[in-house]
């Protein structure tokens, strides 16, 4: 009998329910996944804003991640909002081998900061450095590498492979006609993914659904242009569910109840 893939979230929580630990099980499930998670910081947290950050301490997050990778057979790793950097510290110490998609989470989209300058120097430091893949998007990309926002989209991505690991740059904007997510494969090619962009502002959450997807897209052995191909559509078909819902007075959560039908789910042998 074959099992379900194994993914493991470490980040924070959204009371809204539509980032963080929420997107992520969600997206999990949706691929045929089984979702594990290791809680960062607890958000009070809206469609509108972030009202409170409670953070975890390291050891918090340490045992969690043991719980979890002493016990299920995880065949990828995710990190969202790591809230500190002696929480960035324990991501870097996961054991060498397991694939690692960072999601260096710094803003909300409501815009309340979610990564000071000590987290910023952590990613810079040691944690793109031990991920396999980072995925921001443009403001965090230029908080990652000190570029301007005038510098071209190629250029600060491979700025960040520079650091380490390979890299989709996520270009989501609501207003303009299309997406387009810039890929830095692991040798130093680039590539662009580019869709028609989905007209809503029921976006909270698409930067850790996209992760999360390309987690499990990547895990399953897709390449890294497939799978950011894959995460975007499944994204990009999220974001048609809820564009026209009205949940909450800010920025409506993309729609985690939407499951792509799956004839062959990810499978794992160990
Ligand atoms: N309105 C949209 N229409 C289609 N795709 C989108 C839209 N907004 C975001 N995406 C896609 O969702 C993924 C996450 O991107 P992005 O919104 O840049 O992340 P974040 O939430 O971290 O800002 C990317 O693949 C991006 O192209
Ligand atoms: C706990 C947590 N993690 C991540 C995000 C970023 O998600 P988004 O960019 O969609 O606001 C968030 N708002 N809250």
């Amino acid at each position: 009998m074959s099992s379900p893939l194994v993914a493991l979230t470490v980040a924070g929580t959204d009371s809204g329910g539509a980032a963080g630990v929420a997107a992520d099980l969600t997206t999990f499930a949706a691929l045929g996944a089984h979702g594990a998670c290791a809680v960062t910081a607890v958000t009070a947290q809206d469609t509108v804003g972030v009202r409170r950050v409670v953070p975890l301490s390291a050891d918090d997050v340490r045992a969690q991640i043991d719980a979890v990778l002493e016990d299920l057979p995880v065949a990828v790793v995710k990190t969202g909002m790591l809230g500190s950097a002696e929480v960035a510290a324990v991501v870097t110490d996961l054991p060498p081998g397991l694939p690692l998609v960072v999601d260096p989470v710094l803003v909300a989209t409501s815009g309340a900061e979610l990564g000071d300058a000590a987290v910023v120097a952590a990613y810079r430091d040691h944690v793109l450095a031990r991920g396999t893949v980072v995925t921001p998007n443009f403001d965090e990309a230029l908080r990652l590498t000190g570029a301007g926002p005038a510098d071209p989209r190629e250029d600060v991505a491979l700025a960040l492979h520079a650091l380490g690991p390979a890299v989709v740059l996520t270009g989501g904007d609501a207003e303009a006609p299309t997406c387009r997510d810039v890929v830095v494969d692991a040798r130093g090619r680039v590539r662009t993914v580019e869709h028609a962009a989905v007209p809503t502002t029921n976006d909270h959450g698409t930067g850790c659904t996209f992760a999360a997807a390309l987690a499990v897209h990547l895990a399953s052995g897709a390449d890294l242009i497939d799978a950011a191909t894959a995460a975007h559509t499944f994204v990009a078909a999220a974001l048609r569910t809820s564009a026209d819902w009205r949940l909450g007075r800010g920025r409506g959560p993309v729609a985690h109840t939407f499951t792509p039908a799956r004839h062959n789910p990810p499978t794992q042998e160990k």
